[in-house]
């Protein structure tokens, strides 16, 4: 489990997160949501240990974040393309060396459901082909907890479809995802934790399998009851 305790980060007067505190489980996917701004962004960058938080604290199955938990997250950040002037091959090879945990046959696997060749240069890929190759980076490192900073922003729905049924397929019950997006309608299906963010705090959480069957309410229904009174 990642238990998030009463963590505070400011950015010189920006208070991007303030006292938040919230647990994620094993063998789940959580979703963080928010709209532009709230600090989902600098949520994971704490868990990951990108960022030096400036009051509480972050434990990893009970280990405060150490070399001893390194291997234990992966980090898939919101940019464009890791390694753009390598091969796929390359960039595989490069992983390799720095993750012990590294999966080959995974990331070819991967590489092969989303019909991409290895010799193709990063920098050379569609925005939709770059972002499978970040996900199955991500994914090959075969943490037990990975974190996907906005995984599917300009990518379409059908590609993001795809996404949802590759990262399903490959986690196992001890492994856990944590996806970030204030794009609500696409992670429906497989979400199994709701944290919402709002300026810096929670606002509120749920289960969302719970929420549909004693409410029967999608995780839509749910947010616009809270945000909107319905
Ligand atoms: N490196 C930084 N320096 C200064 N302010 C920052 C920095 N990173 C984030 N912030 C500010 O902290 C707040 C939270 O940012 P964060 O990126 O975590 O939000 P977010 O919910 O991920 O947003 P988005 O959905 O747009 O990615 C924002 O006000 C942002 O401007």
């Amino acid at each position: 489990m990642i238990e998030v305790k009463n963590v505070v980060k400011k950015y010189k007067k920006i208070k991007a997160l303030d006292d938040i505190s919230f647990n994620i489980k094993e063998g789940k996917i959580t979703c963080i949501l928010g709209i532009n701004g709230v600090g989902k962004s600098t949520t994971l960058k704490a868990i990951a240990g990108l960022i030096r938080v400036d009051k509480g604290e972050i434990l990893i199955d009970n280990e405060k974040l150490s070399s001893k938990t390194y291997n234990k997250l992966a980090f898939v950040p919101d940019i464009d393309s890791y390694f753009p002037q390598l091969t796929i091959k390359e960039s595989f090879e490069f992983m390799k060396e720095f993750y012990v945990n590294w999966d080959d046959e995974k990331a070819y696997e991967m590489l092969e459901i989303f019909n991409l060749s290895d010799d193709r240069l990063i920098s050379s890929l569609s925005k939709g082909n770059k972002a499978r190759v970040k996900i199955i980076l991500g994914f090959a490192q075969n943490a037990k907890y990975t974190l996907l900073d906005e995984p599917f922003s300009g990518i379409d729905i059908f590609k993001r479809e795809e996404f949802i049924g590759v990262m399903a397929k490959y986690m196992n019950d001890e492994q856990s995802i944590v996806i970030t997006t204030h794009e609500i309608a696409e992670i429906e299906m497989i979400v199994d934790d709701v944290i919402v963010i709002d300026n810096g705090k929670i606002a509120f959480e749920f289960n969302a399998e719970e929420t549909r069957e004693n409410e029967g309410k999608s995780i839509i229904d749910k947010m616009r009851e809270v945000y909107r009174g319905e």
